[in-house]
C-alpha cells in the first residue's frame, strides 16, 4: 500500500483516485472547493462531475494543498494543462515523492510539454516523473470498465513503479519510455477530435470521421518524428488507441465541443456552457507553434486553429481541408 495524493478533484483526478482506491492505496484527494471536499468525505460522491456514483469510503479529499500532499509518496497531478505551472508554483510536492502527470495538452506560450513544466517549475528531475495516458474516457474508468493505458517515463523504475500502483482488475497499463510521443499523442488527440466533432455536428458520417482520424494521426506522426518521439508509440495506446476512444466517443469533451461548433454555435457560448475542460481548445495554439517551430505540416490542426479563433467557419474548414493541393498519401 503506497500514500497517494491526487492533486485535482474533476473528472480525471476523481476516477484516478477511486481506481487508486481499487488498489488498496491511502489516497487522499485535493479539490479547491471546500463544499467538494465536503461531499467527497461525508456522502461519498462528487455530484458535479459523477451524479450518483458512490466513491470508496476510504477516499479522504482535502482542500488544503500542502496538507494534501503531506507525506505522500506518489503526487499525481489532475489539473487542467494551462493551470499546470500557476498551481506547482504555489504547491510544495514531498521530497522523494515520484510526480504523476495526467493532463493531456502543451503549454500555451512555452510550448512545453507537461513534464517539462513539472520539471522546469519544480526541479524534479524526468527520473521522477511518469505520465500516464491512453484511452481512458473518465466516466468509463470510475464504472470499472476494462481498459488499458501507458505509463511513460525516462526511467524505467519509475514508470514500472507506477504501472504497478495503478494495475487493477479492470485498469491496464503498460509502460513506454517515450515520454515525448506518448505526451504529444495525449495533447494532439484533442484537437483532431474536435476536427471530427465539427464534421459530426454538420451531418457528416463515418467515412469522414475515420478519413480525419487517419489524416489527423499521419499529422501527429509528422511532428512527434521531428520532435523525436518514437514513431511506433503512435500506433499504440497513447496514439491510435486515445485517437479513436476519443474522436468515437460522445463521452469525449473535446469531440463534444467540436460537434456544437459544427452544429453552429460559437466557442464562447459552448465555453460558458460547461464548467469541464477541452483541452484541444487552447492546445490547438501551442501545437501549431510547434508545427510551425519544427517546419511540419498540420493541415487539420491549422484549420481547427482557424475555426476556434472565428476566422473560418466549420463549411470552410471542411472545404478547407478538401481542395488542398492532391498529394501521395504518404507524405
Ligand atoms: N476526463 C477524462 O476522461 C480524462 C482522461 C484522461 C486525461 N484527462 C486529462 O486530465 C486533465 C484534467 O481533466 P479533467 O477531465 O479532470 O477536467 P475537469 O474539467 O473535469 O476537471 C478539472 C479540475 O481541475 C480544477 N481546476 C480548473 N481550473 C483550475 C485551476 N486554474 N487551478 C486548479 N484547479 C483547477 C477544476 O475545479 C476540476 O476539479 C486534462 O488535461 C484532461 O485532458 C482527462
Ligand atoms: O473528454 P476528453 O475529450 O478530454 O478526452 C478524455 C480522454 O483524454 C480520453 O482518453
Amino acid at each position: 500500500m503506497s500514500a497517494v495524493t491526487v492533486m485535482g478533484s474533476g473528472s480525471w483526478g476523481t476516477a484516478m483516485a477511486l481506481t487508486l482506491c481499487d488498489n488498496d492505496h491511502q489516497v487522499t484527494l485535493w479539490a479547491r472547493r471546500p463544499e467538494v471536499c465536503h461531499k467527497i468525505n461525508t456522502e461519498h460522491r462528487n455530484p458535479d462531475y459523477f451524479g450518483d456514483l458512490r466513491l470508496p469510503d476510504s477516499l479522504a479529499a482535502v482542500d488544503d494543498p500542502d496538507r494534501a500532499m503531506d507525506g505522500a509518496e506518489f503526487v499525481v497531478l489532475a489539473v487542467p494543462a494551462q493551470s499546470l505551472r500557476e498551481n506547482l508554483g504555489r504547491w510544495t510536492i514531498p521530497d522523494g515523492a515520484i510526480v504523476v502527470s495526467l493532463a493531456k495538452g502543451v503549454e500555451l506560450g512555452t510550448e512545453l510539454r507537461m513534464s517539462e513544466v513539472i520539471t522546469q517549475v519544480t526541479g524534479i528531475g524526468a527520473d521522477r516523473i511518469a505520465v500516464l495516458t491512453g484511452p481512458n474516457l473518465s466516466h468509463e474508468i470510475a464504472e470499472r470498465q476494462p481498459a488499458a493505458a501507458v505509463v511513460a517515463s525516462t526511467e524505467q523504475e519509475t514508470a514500472l513503479a507506477v504501472q504497478h500502483l495503478f494495475h487493477t482488475a479492470t485498469f491496464r497499463p503498460y509502460t513506454n519510455n517515450d515520454v515525448i510521443g506518448c505526451e504529444l499523442a495525449g495533447a494532439a488527440k484533442n484537437v483532431i477530435a474536435l476536427a471530427v466533432g465539427v464534421a459530426a455536428g454538420m451531418g457528416y458520417g463515418a467515412n469522414s470521421g475515420a478519413s480525419m482520424i487517419t489524416r489527423g494521426l499521419a499529422e501527429i506522426i509528422r511532428l512527434g518524428e521531428a520532435m523525436g518521439a518514437d514513431p511506433h508509440t503512435f500506433s499504440g495506446l497513447a496514439g491510435v488507441g486515445d485517437l479513436v476512444a476519443t474522436c468515437s466517443s460522445p463521452l469525449s469533451r473535446n469531440r463534444t465541443f467540436g460537434e456544437e461548433i459544427g452544429r453552429g454555435r460559437t466557442v464562447a457560448e459552448i465555453t460558458a456552457s460547461t464548467r469541464q475542460v477541452a483541452e484541444g481548445v487552447k492546445s490547438c495554439k501551442s501545437i501549431k507553434a510547434l508545427a510551425e517551430e519544427y517546419g511540419v505540416e498540420m493541415p487539420i490542426t491549422y484549420a481547427v486553429c482557424a475555426v476556434i479563433d472565428g476566422h473560418l467557419g466549420p463549411d470552410a474548414l471542411v472545404r478547407a481541408l478538401l481542395s488542398r493541393a492532391p498529394k501521395a498519401e504518404r507524405t
